[in-house]
């Protein structure tokens, strides 16, 4: 049997098919834009989205024996706000899980409705790219469009609904709405009525493994599948990404170096951060975990190669790195503002400390290990929590790099184990579709026998020492400079 894992990415959408042994036999990525129409605002369309998903389905079904695929499971990017009207049709671009725009809305919500009250009802606060500050955010400003939205619904959940015409969602996406009750795994009734939602708008809730449908008949001819391929519900990409890595059950961690940074923390029970800098949502093998989410991490490489030094040679770049620990230049990540832990959505990023005798080559390190202490100020949460953790899984396009591995190692301080595959959220999507295909018991079954370290990056004593001084220094910048941001 063949399984699909679907990753609604930022920069792109990835597809993959996964045999039943884990085997992947092929790989599709399709791009599509991202828009910035203002200074911190982030959007993409929904219908982008779909056309570059059918196109890679077509070639993925045309790439293997396509009476052999029997599921299908989409993993995305969280938080992103998709509105459709009564005829099904998108009513703005969606805003995603990047855009700073809700400033105000994130605020009415934490100081006037209260940060403790959000956290009983959700187990999260507010922060600016999470969903319900972005609903706030168009019935203030787009009344018509508040007015004609009959559906509101998640990246990913856009696929879903288009390819098995099922309104749902799953509870590691609805998560990250702040209008889930993530505790007891139902929507919120004073959420919904904070924001002016009513319970039909809203999708309804499956656990990730969970079968929601089938492939719709037209869209099976048009793919050349089996009319009765299954639809799981899917995830948001971390909860994916974590299945795809292995990283379910009790205390497991694993990094993501996507556009955004995440670390992922898995629980088998419910917890939440006393100041909820980091965010508590459901997880897609049932249970539940920690997160916490950096806005910018691979995209701030991409910036750094892309529009300043002008190339395309990642690897070249990083290859003229030769001083790992000797460096002190630093850059502090925030080019999209920041969610965790400092949730400033005016927040940007800066070079400090060059002289005369810097180079190209310390500039481009510095970035790199400025991601790795903006990942690593979430885990200095974690370990407040009394959390501790050892080893992580990595995935997402930043894990290609081998000097960003070994950067992750010496920072956190941790070992880091690479998994045969870097698909995490596509893999972990195609995981929990062959779960709901009954391939396996349960996703901590499946990903028992399917996920497999390959390999393993150790720390290294002297430079986890001399980085904890850097390290040391990095967290004082960004309350140095807080104030101006806001100016
Ligand atoms: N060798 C590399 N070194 C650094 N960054 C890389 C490398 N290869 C890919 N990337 C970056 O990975 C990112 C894409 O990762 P991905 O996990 O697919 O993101 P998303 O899910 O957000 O679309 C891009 O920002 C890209 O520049
Ligand atoms: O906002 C979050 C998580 O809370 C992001 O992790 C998004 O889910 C986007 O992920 P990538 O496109 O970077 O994978």
């Amino acid at each position: 049997m063949i399984y699909i894992g679907i990753d609604l990415g930022t920069s792109a959408v990835k597809l993959l098919a996964m045999d039943e042994n884990g085997i992947i036999q092929k790989v599709v990525t399709k791009e599509y834009p991202l828009y910035f129409p203002y200074p911190g605002w982030s959007e993409q369309n929904p219908e982008d989205w779909y056309e570059q998903t059918i196109q890679g389905l077509k070639e993925l079904a045309e790439a293997v024996d396509a009476s052999e695929i029997a599921g299908i499971g989409v993993g995305g990017q969280m938080h992103g706000l998709v509105t459709l009207d009564s005829k099904d049709q998108v009513v703005r671009p969606a805003i995603l899980w990047n855009d700073g725009r809700t400033g105000k809305q994130t605020e009415y919500l934490n100081e006037v409705i209260g940060k403790k009250k959000l956290s009983v009802y959700t187990a999260n606060i507010a922060f600016a790219g999470f969903t319900a500050p972005k609903i706030l955010w168009m019935k203030e400003n787009e009344p018509e469009n508040f007015e004609k939205t009959a559906k509101i619904m998640l990246p990913k959940d856009y696929i879903t609904y288009k390819l098995s015409g099922t309104f749902c969602t799953d509870y590691s996406d609805a998560s990250g709405m702040l209008l889930l009750d993530v505790k007891n795994k139902c929507w919120s009734s004073e959420m919904l009525d904070i924001c002016g939602v009513k319970r039909e708008q809203l999708p309804d809730l499956f656990e990730s493994y969970e079968v929601v449908g089938t492939i719709k008949g037209e869209m099976a001819e048009v793919l050349g599948i089996p009319q009765n391929v299954k639809i799981v519900a899917g995830a948001g990409d971390n909860a994916a990404a974590a299945v795809g890595t292995g990283t379910v059950g009790e205390g497991q961690c694993n990094i993501s170096l996507g556009t955004s940074g995440t670390i992922f923390i898995s629980s088998k029970s419910f917890g939440v951060d006393e100041n909820n800098a980091l965010h508590s949502f459901d997880h897609a093998d049932g249970y539940y975990h920690l997160m916490g989410c950096m806005l910018s991490a691979a995209s701030c490489n991409k910036w750094w190669m892309d529009e300043i030094l002008k190339t395309k040679e990642y690897q070249k770049e990083q290859d003229n790195i030769r001083k790992l620990g000797e460096n002190n230049v630093f850059f502090l990540p925030y080019l999209m503002g920041e969610r965790s832990p400092h949730n400033d959505p005016d927040a940007r990023a800066m070079f400090v400390g060059m002289s005369m005798d810097t180079t190209r080559e310390d500039m481009t390190q510095a970035v790199m290990e400025g991601v790795i202490f903006g990942l690593r100020d979430s885990l200095e949460v974690a370990r407040k929590l009394g959390i501790s953790i050892a080893r992580t899984k990595i995935c997402g396009g930043g894990a290609k790099s081998s000097l960003w591995k070994e950067m992750t190692a010496n920072i956190m301080n941790m070992e880091v184990d690479i998994i045969e595959t870097e698909e995490g959220p596509g893999y972990g999507g195609a995981i929990l579709a062959a779960v709901g295909c009954e391939a396996f018991a349960d996703v901590e079954d499946a990903v028992k026998q399917l996920v497999r370290v390959v390999d393993t990056v150790k720390p290294d004593a002297g430079l986890v020492k001399k980085y904890e001084q850097k390290y040391q220094k990095f967290k004082e910048f960004y309350p140095a400079v807080k104030k101006l941001f806001k100016e």
